[in-house]
């Protein structure tokens, strides 16, 4: 397919939980726009718009039990039927807008769930996650990711900063408070970015200190300025 056909760009902006991802991508959306590029955001999970949205903000919320108690596998199930279900407003932003922002997409599902195993296991379950969402699901596949990346401490403390959520009456969900798990999501994150050529690292603190929230956006601009393809809409 031609890269007009598969339209707009996917620019997808992945961090460990506090890591700035819903800050940064509302950010790129506005600054897309005022430049007079139409952008689309969209956030995963789509807690309140789709049928396996509310089934995962009740799972995070520890409704089905503890979340160590399900394999990995069957977890990351929930968060690719969300995509599934979103599959058609995906598509469709790409035709309609000349980028598409998405806070939080299939690399989410492939760091924080093989994170949660070792070795053998998590290559095989990052393999899995691929086949079901890219291959079975049909999902598009992103044209560039940005990772935020942050030292756990540092995450933790913008987390407490948050807003509450819609899902819970906690300040934190039940993974963002298990710090040894996040410290693995991370590692889960890096080796992504290693792996894979349309990966840019951004780093959310510099000498221990959070960058302010404009100087991390002028690096994320920078990266965005390739992969846009710009075509009248
Ligand atoms: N660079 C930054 N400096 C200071 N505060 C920030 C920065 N980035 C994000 N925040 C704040 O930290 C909290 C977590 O950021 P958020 O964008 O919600 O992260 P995420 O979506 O990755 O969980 C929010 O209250 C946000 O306003
Ligand atoms: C989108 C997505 C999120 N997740 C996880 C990451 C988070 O721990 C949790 C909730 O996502 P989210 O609400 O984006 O977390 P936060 O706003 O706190 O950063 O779901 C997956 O495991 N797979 C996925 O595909």
């Amino acid at each position: 397919m031609s890269e007009v056909d598969r339209g707009a760009p996917l620019i997808v902006i992945e961090g460990i939980d506090g890591s700035g991802k819903g800050t940064q991508s509302a950010l790129l959306n506005q600054r897309l726009n005022a430049a007079g590029i139409t952008s689309t955001l969209l956030s995963f999970p789509r807690y309140q718009s789709t049928f396996f949205g509310a089934r995962i903000g009740e799972f995070l919320n520890g409704q089905f039990g503890a979340l160590n108690e399900l394999h990995p596998f069957l977890v990351s199930l929930l968060y690719a039927g969300d995509r599934y279900e979103s599959r058609d407003l995906l598509l469709a932003s790409r035709q309609s807008s000349q980028a598409v922002v998405l806070d939080r997409y299939v690399p989410s599902n492939i760091a924080h769930q093989s994170a949660k195993v070792q070795g053998a296991e998590r290559a095989q379950l990052q393999t899995w996650i691929e086949q079901v969402e890219y291959g079975l699901f049909h999902l598009p596949k992103p044209d560039l990711v940005i990772l935020l990346d942050v030292p756990v401490d540092s995450s933790q403390e913008l987390i407490r900063r948050k807003e509450k959520r819609t899902y819970t009456d906690r300040a934190t969900d039940l993974q963002e408070s298990d710090t040894s798990y996040m410290g693995a999501v991370r590692e889960a994150y890096l080796s992504l970015a290693e792996q894979s050529p349309e990966w840019r690292v951004v780093p959310v603190t510099e000498e221990g200190q959070v960058r302010p929230v404009e100087t991390i956006a002028d690096d994320i601009w920078q990266l965005v300025q390739p992969v846009l393809r710009l075509k009248e809409k």
